[in-house]
């Protein structure tokens, strides 16, 4: 390692040493451990990043997610290059780890003004992704009508909330063999669906975020929610959208 990195390693740990439970860097791996509980991160797979003012906090990649200290916690300063991965401006990095493979996405949530990006690996998402047919390419979306839990997603940015009658649309990227190269697949979505706070990921799972910690994590569940109604009404031969 170099004395640069040892300087990153050794002088910024108050970055990540508060006693308050909604510090970053205490919350990041408080809601992994709930993921772990429902399924979300389990396997390593999954994570979760948090934009505090001008600090991004990001777990490490490849760890047992709800064992996390906030120790093991990363931080970049904000804004930061995406791309090359040698460019990003780390300002704390733990020994022996790595940043989480899913850097390059959370960032291309915060571009566009999120406080918080979760990515899970629910079997719910991964199911309706199977589900949704494969033809439609890079218009694939799952789509819900007529159900009261659609009221838990935003109809885009300031534009309230769906309500009981409106149709959700989430778009569907396919997989790619590396986690970082989804990210071209991310932007052009954000792109195409300008109002969407979530992208599903084909085989793989889905990247939620919210304009912070509560609204990413509310809007997640509810999605999850949503899929695993879809899954059992399919199962029961009844339609997603009315
Ligand atoms: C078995 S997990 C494969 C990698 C993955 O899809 C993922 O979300 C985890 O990435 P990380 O680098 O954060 O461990
Ligand atoms: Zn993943």
């Amino acid at each position: 390692m170099s004395s640069a990195d040892q300087a990153v390693e050794a002088t910024n740990d108050q970055l990540i040493q508060s006693t308050d439970p909604e510090h970053p860097a205490n919350l990041i791996p408080e809601l992994c451990r709930k993921f772990y509980n429902w399924g979300w991160v389990t396997g390593t797979g999954g994570g979760t990043s948090i934009r505090h003012g001008d600090h991004i906090f990001i777990a490490p990649s490849g760890v047992q997610k709800e064992l996390m200290k906030s120790e093991n916690i990363f931080v970049l300063q904000w804004p930061t290059a995406k791309y090359p991965a040698e460019a990003r401006n780390y300002i704390r990095k733990p020994l022996k780890l790595n940043p989480s493979a899913c850097t390059p996405l959370f960032l291309t949530a915060f571009e566009q003004g999120a406080g918080c990006c979760i990515h899970t690996h629910s079997q719910w998402a991964v199911l309706v992704t199977l589900l949704v047919e494969r033809e439609k390419g890079p218009d694939a979306c799952f789509e819900i009508s007529t159900i009261e839990q659609i009221k838990g997603i935003p109809r885009g940015k300031g534009k309230g909330m769906l309500g009981y009658h409106d149709t959700l649309s989430i778009p569907i990227i396919d997989n790619t063999a590396f986690e970082e190269d989804l990210t071209s697949g991310l932007e052009a979505a954000m792109k195409k669906y300008p109002d969407t706070y979530a992208v599903l990921v084909r085989r793989h799972g889905i990247y939620v975020w919210g304009d912070n910690v509560a609204k990413a994590k509310t809007q997640c569940e509810s999605l999850d929610y949503l899929f695993q109604l879809a899954v059992e009404m399919h199962k029961l031969g009844l339609p997603w959208v009315k």
